[in-house]
């Protein structure tokens, strides 16, 4: 399929360029823009991948270029510029240097794309979520964090080899913030809609929520430098799929609560739900235990505590 969304991708790094491969090798599009400060580097790996379509056989087309005037009037912005984390970091300390670079990248997508939904990757991704909502001042429907869609698939993938079987034998979601307290949730965690309870002892349960929890972590200490991009431009993809397709596929993205989940209406946190072309459809609302709702709690004042960092920058 080829639809005509025009998307635009910021940062021409890993995640960056890996999801503009992504996105043309589906044909989800017929036009992807990618971006970056570094002169040259946008431009080179558009042209080198747009080289392989004689055999990978797609007609999207990307093009790559350091101006926001080519990104004009795109109906999806993915922001992933910015600094990774390296060995021994956490997300939370690329906040200050972040947050400088997708304010710049925000009032640029604003300018020329203020139709656009807006997807956001950079780290700590809620606290850049809720910085592109605020600096680009767009609707709460138009401002996702990918996230979720990330934690979900190493929690299928750590489900699938501890139980010997197919991924796509395994459904499971992650919710809360894109951090260590992140929230797998193990209730609505199954293999052909069996709970992964009935497989798995408590002991096996804990250590695969605790490996989706440091998945992010696991990888950064394998590479040494830079972070995961492969499953994260995968998960990009599947956000921008259901909304390209209007696929209304209920996903956990970040978003702004709306109240939800007994969490504070204008947090930024990750929750199920039903992405369409309008961008976000629906808060999808389960049925949680007391335990969950918990976490998810305490996941959330994190993630407060780091908006209140944004916010003692001054920046916005
Ligand atoms: N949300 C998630 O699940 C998730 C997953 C993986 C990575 N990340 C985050 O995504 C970000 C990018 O990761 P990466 O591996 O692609 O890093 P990378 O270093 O490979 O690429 C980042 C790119 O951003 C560009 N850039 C910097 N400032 C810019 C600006 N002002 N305008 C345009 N481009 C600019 C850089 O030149 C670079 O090419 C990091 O913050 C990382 O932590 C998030
Ligand atoms: O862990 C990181 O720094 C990158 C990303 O957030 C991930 O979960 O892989």
């Amino acid at each position: 399929m080829l639809a005509n969304a025009k998307i635009s991708v910021i940062g021409a790094g890993q995640v960056g360029a890996t999801t503009a491969v992504r996105i043309a090798e589906k044909e989800l599009t017929r036009e992807v823009v990618l971006v970056d400060i570094v002169e040259g580097l946008p431009q080179g790996k558009a042209l080198d991948e747009m080289e392989a379509s004689p055999i990978e056989g797609f007609d999207t087309e990307i093009i790559g270029t350091n101006d926001y005037k080519d990104t004009e009037n795109s109906d999806i912005v993915v922001i992933t510029s910015g600094l990774p984390r390296k060995p021994g970091m956490s997300r939370d300390d690329l906040l200050s240097v972040n947050v400088k670079i997708v304010k710049e990248v925000t009032e640029q997508v604003a300018k020329y794309s203020p139709n656009s939904i807006i997807i956001v990757v950079t780290n700590p991704l809620d606290a850049m979520v809720y910085t592109a909502s605020k600096v680009s001042g767009f609707a709460d429907n138009k401002v996702i964090g990918q996230a979720g869609c990330l934690d979900s698939t190493r929690f299928k993938r750590f489900i699938a080899w501890e139980a010997g079987v197919s991924v796509k034998s395994v459904e499971a979601m992650t919710l809360g913030g894109h951090g260590d307290d992140m929230v797998p949730l193990v209730s609505y965690s199954t293999i052909r809609g069996v709970p992964i309870s009935q497989f798995f002892t408590k002991e096996q349960i804990d250590r695969l929520v605790d490996r989706t929890r440091n998945g992010g972590g696991e990888i950064v200490k394998l590479l040494k430098t830079g972070s995961a991009f492969y499953a994260t431009s995968s998960a990009v993809v599947q956000m921008i799929d259901s909304i390209v397709r209007d696929k209304k596929d209920v996903l956990p993205c970040a978003v702004k609560t709306q109240g939800k989940y007994g969490l504070e209406k204008d947090l930024f946190v990750g929750l199920p739900v039903k992405l369409g072309k309008s961008g976000i459809e629906e808060i999808v609302e389960l049925k949680m235990s007391g335990e969950e709702l918990k976490a998810l709690k305490v996941s959330g004042d994190h993630v407060k505590e780091l908006c209140k960092r944004v916010e003692e920058l001054k920046l916005l």
